[in-house]
């Protein structure tokens, strides 16, 4: 097993939520044949929901046991609950509302607008981290994280050149006066996100090209955070064709 990052490249962002969908069903099932649950990080880029729409759209949906699969969020933004920007809820609309699996499952930062403010909310959701965690980590243990990319580098919450992406003793973080609307959010920490098994990135656009050249020739992750974002087992860089014009010929694997 490597943990060398790779790149597939696809023709077009359709291409691309195909693939990373028969990946992850087909990974999903073999993991729950040797773990009790697997637990899956989600993020709330436009790709990403589009790929969720493709695990729910897939025939092989249903193959998965998802009474056994545990949803988290790598980030989520500070918004009342409902709020079609939230993450959590686009990611309902596209999948989780219409599988069979248990709402405890589905593990939610707080909503702005309850008895949370936003410090309480990111304590809150370490801790439901740290109530499921993998031994003395904190964490539970993440087998398949996915992660968005912005065309800043910034990916869950963690911007560039901001003290959140510097953390290295929380998992949680809180974020103000972020340069992407919402300015409030929750986002796991570099070190909580690198303690995934599988990191799996994808980017769909020719706005993302040139960050994504920047981070796979080893861009500091100060000021470009994806570049430092690295899976245990691996990290995989699922891009269309528009987001691999700046990637070097000897780092792509054309297998798709
Ligand atoms: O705000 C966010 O942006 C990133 C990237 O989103 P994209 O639409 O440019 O792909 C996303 O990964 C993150 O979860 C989200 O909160």
């Amino acid at each position: 097993m490597t943990n060398e990052r790779r790149v597939l490249v696809h023709a077009d962002s359709d291409a691309l939520a195909a693939s990373i969908t028969a990946r992850f069903l087909t990974k999903t099932v073999d993991l729950l044949d040797e773990l009790d649950r697997v637990n899956v990080v989600l993020e709330g880029g436009r790709v990403a929901i589009k790929i969720l729409a493709a695990i729910n759209a897939s025939p092989a949906r249903d193959s998965v046991d998802w009474s056994r699969v545990h949803f988290w969020w790598g980030d989520e933004r500070w918004l009342p609950a409902g709020d079609p920007e939230r993450n959590e809820v686009k990611a309902r609309e596209a999948l989780l509302d219409h599988i069979d699996i248990p709402a405890a499952n589905i593990h939610t930062c707080a909503s702005s607008g309850g008895t949370l403010d936003l410090d309480a909310a990111a304590a809150a959701y370490a801790d439901e981290l740290a109530a499921n965690a993998d031994g003395d980590s904190g964490l539970p243990r993440f087998d398949i994280t996915f992660l968005g990319v912005g065309p800043d580098g910034h990916t869950a919450s963690l911007f560039p050149d901001r003290p959140e992406v510097l953390e290295r003793e929380a998992t949680v973080v809180a974020v103000r006066n972020s340069p992407k609307p919402p300015p409030e959010r929750i986002s796991l920490t570099r070190s909580a996100i690198n303690s995934s098994q599988r990191i799996w990135v994808a980017l769909s656009g020719a706005d993302k090209a040139s960050v994504l050249g920047l981070a796979l020739a080893g861009a500091a992750y100060t000021e470009v955070p994806i570049a430092g974002m690295k899976g245990r087992k691996r990290t995989v860089f699922f891009v269309d064709s528009d987001a691999a014009s700046e990637v070097p010929e000897n780092l792509i694997a054309r297998s798709y």
